[in-house]
C-alpha cells in the first residue's frame, strides 16, 4: 500500500546550530519543504540579524539540490523591543516569535517572566502581522507538573488572546483535552501544534519496564484520556490543528543522564510515525490536510507544490544517529515502524 501527500511542513522544529546542522537539516529536508525553526539557540535569537545568520547555517547544511527553506523565528525576552518586529517583519524570512515563559523548557532561562514585559513587543507583532508561538506551560512550582498547560489557558493565554484581538497564535505542541477544547471554543486566530509523539503515546510510556528518558519531553507526556483527544482532533479534519514535529535532539549522554534533558528527536522519521497514528484512528485519509495544508493556510502561505510518498512496508529505526562529536538516540530506536518513505 502507498500513500502520496502534498509535500508537508513542520510547523515546530529544534535543528539546533553548528555541527549540529549536519546531522538534523537533510533528515528534515528529506520530508519537509519548509520548517518552523525554533529559536532557543545558546544564545537565543533574539534579533533579525540573528535570524538571517542562523537561517544561512541552516542554508549551507542543505543536501546538494535540496529547496528546503527554514522559516525563522525570534526569541521574546522581558527586553524584547517592539522596533526589532517591524525589521523582523521587513526581512521576509522571521514569520513569527516564540513567547517561553522563563525557564518551562530547554533553554528558556531568558523568557520571559511576566507577560506584562512583552506587552509593547505583542502590540508591534500585532501590526506587523507576525505570529505569536507560545510554549503554554505556566513554570509556577506550585502547580503540578501535569497542570500546567490547563493552568497556562486559564492564567495567560485566554486572557492574551482577548488583549490582542489582531494577534494570530500557534499554541505549540498541545498535550491535553484541555488544549483540545480551547482551540475548538477559539475563533480563526487560535490554532495549535500536535507533535508525533504525543498522538502516539501516554505517560506509560515513560516508565515502560523502568525509566525511558527517549520518551521524556516537555510539555510532558499525559495520560491516555488526552491522547486520544489529540488524536481525535489531529484527525478530525480541523484546520487550525496541524502538524508540528517538536524534534528536538539532545545528545545520548544529555539524555541518559542523572537530570535528563527534555526533547525526543523524531525527524528523520516524522511521516512515519504520524502515519502510525493516523492509520490507528483509520484515518490515513486526513493525513495530508494535517500535514501539507492546514498549517500554511493557518500562516497564510502558499501550499506547497510536489509531493512526498509513504509505503507500507517496515523499517528499523537506527540504534543512533551520529551528531556533532556524539551519539543522538532517536524515538523508537532500535524498533520497527510500519511505514517508510518511498525512494528518497
Ligand atoms: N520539547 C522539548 O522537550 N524540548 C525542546 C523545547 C520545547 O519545545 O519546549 C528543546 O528545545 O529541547
Ligand atoms: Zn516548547
Ligand atoms: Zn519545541
Amino acid at each position: 500500500m502507498r500513500l502520496t501527500l502534498t509535500r508537508p511542513d513542520d510547523w515546530h522544529l529544534h535543528l539546533r546550530d553548528d555541527a549540529a546542522l549536519a546531522t538534523t537539516v537533510p533528515h528534515t529536508a528529506r520530508q519537509f519543504a519548509r520548517a518552523i525553526a525554533m529559536p532557543n539557540l545558546r544564545p537565543p535569537v533574539t534579533t533579525t540579524a540573528q535570524a538571517l545568520a542562523y537561517r544561512d547555517r541552516i542554508l549551507a547544511a542543505r543536501p546538494p539540490g535540496s529547496d528546503f527553506t527554514p522559516l525563522m523565528t525570534l526569541y521574546l525576552t522581558d527586553r524584547s523591543d517592539p522596533a526589532e518586529m517591524r525589521a523582523a517583519r521587513a526581512s521576509g524570512q522571521v514569520v513569527a516569535c516564540k513567547l517561553y515563559p522563563a525557564g518551562a523548557t530547554t533553554n528558556s532561562d531568558s523568557g520571559v517572566t511576566d507577560i506584562r514585559h512583552i506587552r509593547p513587543a505583542l502590540a508591534a507583532m500585532e501590526r506587523e502581522g507576525l505570529l505569536l508561538l507560545v510554549h503554554g506551560e505556566v513554570t509556577d512550582p506550585d502547580i503540578d507538573l501535569f497542570d500546567r498547560e490547563a493552568v497556562f489557558i486559564e492564567r495567560v493565554l485566554a486572557p492574551l488572546l482577548a488583549d490582542f484581538p489582531g494577534l494570530r497564535v500557534v499554541f505549540e505542541h498541545i498535550t491535553t483535552r484541555d488544549a483540545v477544547d480551547f482551540v475548538l471554543a477559539g475563533d480563526e486566530r487560535l490554532g495549535a501544534t500536535i507533535t508525533a509523539h504525543h498522538l502516539l503515546y501516554n505517560r506509560n510510556a515513560l516508565f515502560q519496564g523502568g525509566i525511558r528518558p527517549h520518551y521524556y519531553c516537555l510539555p510532558v507526556l499525559k495520560r491516555e484520556t488526552h491522547r486520544a483527544a489529540l488524536l481525535a482532533a489531529a484527525t478530525s479534519g480541523h484546520p487550525r490543528f496541524f502538524l508540528g514535529t517538536d524534534s528536538a535532539p539532545h545528545t545520548r549522554s544529555t539524555k541518559e543522564a542523572a537530570c535528563g534533558c527534555a526533547g525526543c528527536y523524531t525527524a528523520a522519521t516524522a511521516l512515519e510515525l504520524y502515519a502510525e497514528a493516523f492509520e490507528s484512528a483509520g484515518a490515513l485519509a486526513r493525513l495530508e490536510a494535517f500535514a501539507s495544508f492546514h498549517g500554511a493556510d493557518f500562516y497564510g502561505l502558499p501550499r506547497n507544490s510536489g509531493t512526498l510518498t509513504l509505503e507500507r512496508v517496515e523499517q528499523a529505526v537506527p540504534a543512533s544517529f551520529a551528531y556533532a562529536d556524539e551519539a543522538l538516540v532517536p524515538l523508537r530506536a532500535g524498533e520497527t515502524l510500519r511505514w517508510r518513505q518511498a525512494s528518497a
